[in-house]
């Protein structure tokens, strides 16, 4: 893996921030990367350009003025010490979390991130709780993903093993995240990575408007997880969503294109004015049954939406919409078994709904409390 691309001739020579281009090997699968270390720099003032020193870690670069990364209005000023608590304007360049200055990716093989940050964003990394907690790694160690040609063009991710609905698939540390991308990373929500990160495996990740993955930033790791929303074959290629899945086809072709796609997902290929319809009405219609479910609670001798429940939830599975309106659908249902006495099918219900949220932010951060939703249903 690069390391101290920053300082490369070629790095400058680049707008903004790239990474070295390391040729595919034949088979399109990434060459082995030398490893090089970051250089440390010492406190550089260059005018009105940021320039800060973070004497944190002893291997702290200095910031240099990057075109299209640093306000030039921004001020440095040094550190010292334990210090975090800089102005809210100042940029600090450091290495999250804290190696050796000779570490090598064999003493650390989690790896570590170059960071462009703001000192509140800093502080905010370094009282995470459980910070710097490692990288989670797939059940049983074993690799679940590959990098090759995609048919959708370039490279993309594949399934080496069939993974169901919310294994983790892979979970790596950026190679350099900037203040933009942390603040994207932190309320990450279904939308691609941007150029704010550098990451390796993840950023081969395509996009699909029925994506079989979901991706969320861990503050504790310092990682992006990448995990499964539906049970996927050993094989598939992996998508994750760049753009918001419940527009229709037109809509989505609008947001899609500024990152030069024009998709040919099943979900776009195969659209109709019912697919159109299914997505960009499915939050009215899950909340007329979440309304329709609670009165049913309130008095049973009501209609229940059982029936209006379970034929979306199929027509949501069959478009590929794996995401929060099923999870509420799947919550409903098994609150309602559980209603009615039936514990095996609220049992069904609320493992599937388990499952699915532990791709989702809600449902990880539930389940690092020691709950679960579905189960906390019924
Ligand atoms: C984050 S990269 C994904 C990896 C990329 N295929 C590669 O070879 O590095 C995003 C780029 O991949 C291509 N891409 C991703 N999803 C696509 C899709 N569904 N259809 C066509 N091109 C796609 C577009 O060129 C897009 O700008």
């Amino acid at each position: 893996m690069k390391r101290g691309f920053l300082k490369t001739a070629k790095a400058k020579k680049t707008e903004g921030i790239g990474l070295p281009r390391v040729p595919p090997k034949g088979d399109g699968s990434l060459a082995p990367q030398p490893h090089i270390k970051l250089p440390y720099g010492k406190l550089a003032k260059t005018g009105n350009v940021a320039s800060v020193i973070d004497f944190v870690q002893p291997n702290i670069v200095t910031a240099r003025p990057i075109e299209g990364f640093v306000s030039k209005k921004v001020f440095g000023r040094e550190a010292s010490g334990d210090t975090v608590d800089y102005s809210e304007n100042t940029i600090v360049i450091t290495t999250l979390p804290r190696v050796d200055s000779d570490a090598t990716q064999d003493d650390e093989p989690d790896n570590w991130t170059e960071c462009i940050l703001t000192g509140h964003i800093k502080l905010r990394i370094l009282s995470t709780p459980g910070f710097p907690r490692p990288v989670e790694k797939p059940a049983g160690g074993k690799v679940n993903h590959r990098v090759g040609p995609s048919p959708f063009g370039g490279l993309g991710v594949f399934a080496t093993r069939s993974v169901r609905t919310g294994d983790l698939i892979v979970a790596e540390r950026p190679l350099l995240i900037t203040p933009r991308g942390f603040q994207q990373a932190a309320g990450s929500g279904s939308k691609g990575l941007s150029k704010e990160e550098i990451i390796q495996v993840m950023s081969r990740v395509n996009h699909s408007c029925s994506p079989n993955t979901d991706h969320r930033f861990n503050m504790a790791s310092l990682s992006f997880e990448l995990r499964a929303v539906r049970d996927i074959k050993k094989g598939e290629e992996l998508f994750y969503s760049y753009c918001d899945i419940y527009q229709t086809k037109s809509e989505r072709a609008e947001e899609l294109a500024p990152y030069g796609i024009v998709c040919v997902c099943p979900g776009c290929v195969g659209a109709t004015k019912e697919t159109d319809s299914l997505r960009s009405e499915l939050a009215k219609r899950v909340g007329k049954i979440q309304v329709g479910h609670l009165v049913w609670l309130k008095d049973q001798s009501r209609p229940n939406v059982l029936a209006a429940s379970l034929k979306l939830i199929a027509e949501i599975e069959k478009e590929g919409l794996h995401s929060a309106p099923l999870a509420l659908l799947l919550g409903i249902v098994a609150n309602f078994y559980s209603a009615s006495g039936n514990t095996n099918s609220a049992m069904k219900y609320s493992d599937q709904l388990d499952n699915l949220c532990r791709a989702s932010t809600l449902g990880r951060s539930l389940e690092s409390n020691g709950l679960t939703v579905g189960k906390a249903l019924i």
